[in-house]
């Protein structure tokens, strides 16, 4: 059995947010039982606390781990999202720092377009006035305002994973699909990619969102879009909070320029389930919300968990970075018989030359090498006899742009 450079039990993880207990099994199946465990986000003070000694922190859309964060984890060696979304993590403050970032980019991806779709039939049904008029003893017992989703056209904004899930979901219904993402994509199903936003909100019934939080879609939907959709559309947002003016969407549902909205994530979000979630769409009839639910269900979960602990435990054991968000990606086999080091370190020319050379010079044989870099960092793996491992760490360290180096004996 391999031994690692530190012993398991002595390797700390700190899993936030209540993901699921099948990343803690993926953990303690792999040898890991230093688990700490919070159901909820921390507060500023207790996550710096707990992530100063941790070695692998997991967490979902709510901690924010920002580049001062980051500088006081001392020892962090990975991070997990369980989730899609990694903006909630300073990713380019991780890469400088040689933390490679995981998540799960498509686990939750059909819970997302399952309730996208369900809440298109409901908008165009008009069922959210209705259900509250019923809640508060009405009976909108009338066709007005109902229409079949047959023959409707949804326009879906970013045609990524969930984009191009929910479309052919919605062509199941006989819906018309158009999309416009800033990426040639290729249609699926009878889908046709529009070649300007503002064709896509002319031409939609429903209109919904599937990007990604970006500098480039922030405020992406303000007055100026919503006034250049359909009169009595319908606007959906389960991406994030930032894409959307708020305030704007309030005001062009209460002109009834938009006839009813789903609305999943926020500009704001409440911290904990006990905090008051504080919105201006809060109180209309015709709008759905949903306390950021689009990824949450039994299965996504449990597949995100097993997922992304899968790829900390891998990185953990072997080194492996394969599909990490912010850095060079290598995937790697195990290292039965010989000792591997792994050494990230700032990508200017010559380091490899170095850590060639100062191996030769003590007479350290390298058995396999591989090199990715990205334009921040490079990413060198090699083996070496074990028996030569800690002097080949000790020459790593000294070379000059290392970030960090470890070895897995
Ligand atoms: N509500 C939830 O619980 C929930 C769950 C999962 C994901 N999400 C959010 O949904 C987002 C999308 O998820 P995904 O898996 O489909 O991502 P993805 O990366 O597969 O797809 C995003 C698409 O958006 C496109 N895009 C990026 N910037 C754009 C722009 N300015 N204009 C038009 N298109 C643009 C990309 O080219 C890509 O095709 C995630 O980033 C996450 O923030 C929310
Ligand atoms: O990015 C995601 O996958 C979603 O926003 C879900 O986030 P959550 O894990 O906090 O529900």
């Amino acid at each position: 059995m391999a031994k690692h450079s530190l012993d398991k039990d002595k390797i700390k993880i700190l899993l936030l947010e209540g993901v699921h207990q099948s990343a803690v099994d993926v953990f303690e199946r792999a040898g890991y039982s230093n688990i700490e465990y919070h159901k909820a986000s921390l507060g500023e003070d207790q996550l710096l606390e707990s992530i100063k000694d941790a070695h692998f922190v997991g967490l979902r859309s709510r901690t924010q781990l920002t580049a001062q964060v980051l500088n006081h984890a001392e020892k962090l060696v990975a991070i997990g999202c369980f989730c899609i979304g990694t903006n909630q993590v300073d990713l380019s403050a991780a890469e400088k720092l040689g933390i490679p970032v995981f998540n799960a980019p498509f686990s939750n991806t059909r819970s997302v377009a399952e309730l996208v779709l369900g809440e298109i039939i409901m908008l165009l049904r008009g069922i959210p006035q209705r259900n509250a008029q019923c809640h508060r003893g009405g009976w909108l017992k009338s066709a007005n305002g109902s229409v079949e989703a047959r023959g409707k056209t949804l326009g879906v904004v970013g045609y990524g994973h969930i984009g191009t899930q929910l479309g052919i979901l919605a062509e199941t219904l006989g819906m018309r699909v158009i999309f416009f993402d800033i990426e040639d994509k290729l249609p699926l199903g009878n889908a046709s990619q529009v070649h300007s936003l503002n064709e896509l909100l002319a031409n939609a019934d429903v209109v919904s969102l599937h990007v990604p939080e970006t500098p480039s879609t922030k405020d992406m939907f303000a007055e100026a879009e919503f006034s250049k959709m359909r009169q009595g559309g319908f606007f959906i947002n389960a991406s994030r909070g930032t894409v959307v003016d708020i305030d704007a969407l309030a005001q062009a549902i209460k002109s009834g320029h938009i006839a009813g909205a789903a609305v999943d994530v926020f500009p704001v979000e409440p911290k904990s389930n006990d905090d008051e979630f504080v919105s201006p769409l809060r109180g209309l009839d015709n709008v759905i919300l949903t306390p950021h639910i689009g990824g949450s269900t039994a299965e996504a979960q449990e597949n995100i968990g097993i997922e992304v602990a899968g790829k900390l435990a891998k990185y953990s054991d072997n080194g492996s970075t394969l599909s990490a968000v912010n850095f060079p990606e290598v995937s790697l086999a195990p290292h039965a018989g010989a000792s591997r080091l792994l050494h990230i370190h700032q990508n200017r020319p010559g380091v490899l030359i170095k850590i060639n050379q100062a191996f030769s010079e003590k007479g350290i044989n390298i058995a396999a090498q591989y090199l990715q870099t990205t334009a921040e960092i490079g990413y060198v793996v090699m083996e070496v006899d074990s028996d030569q491992a800690q002097e080949a760490l000790d020459e790593l360290k000294q070379i000059e742009g290392t970030i960090r180096a470890r070895v897995l004996f």
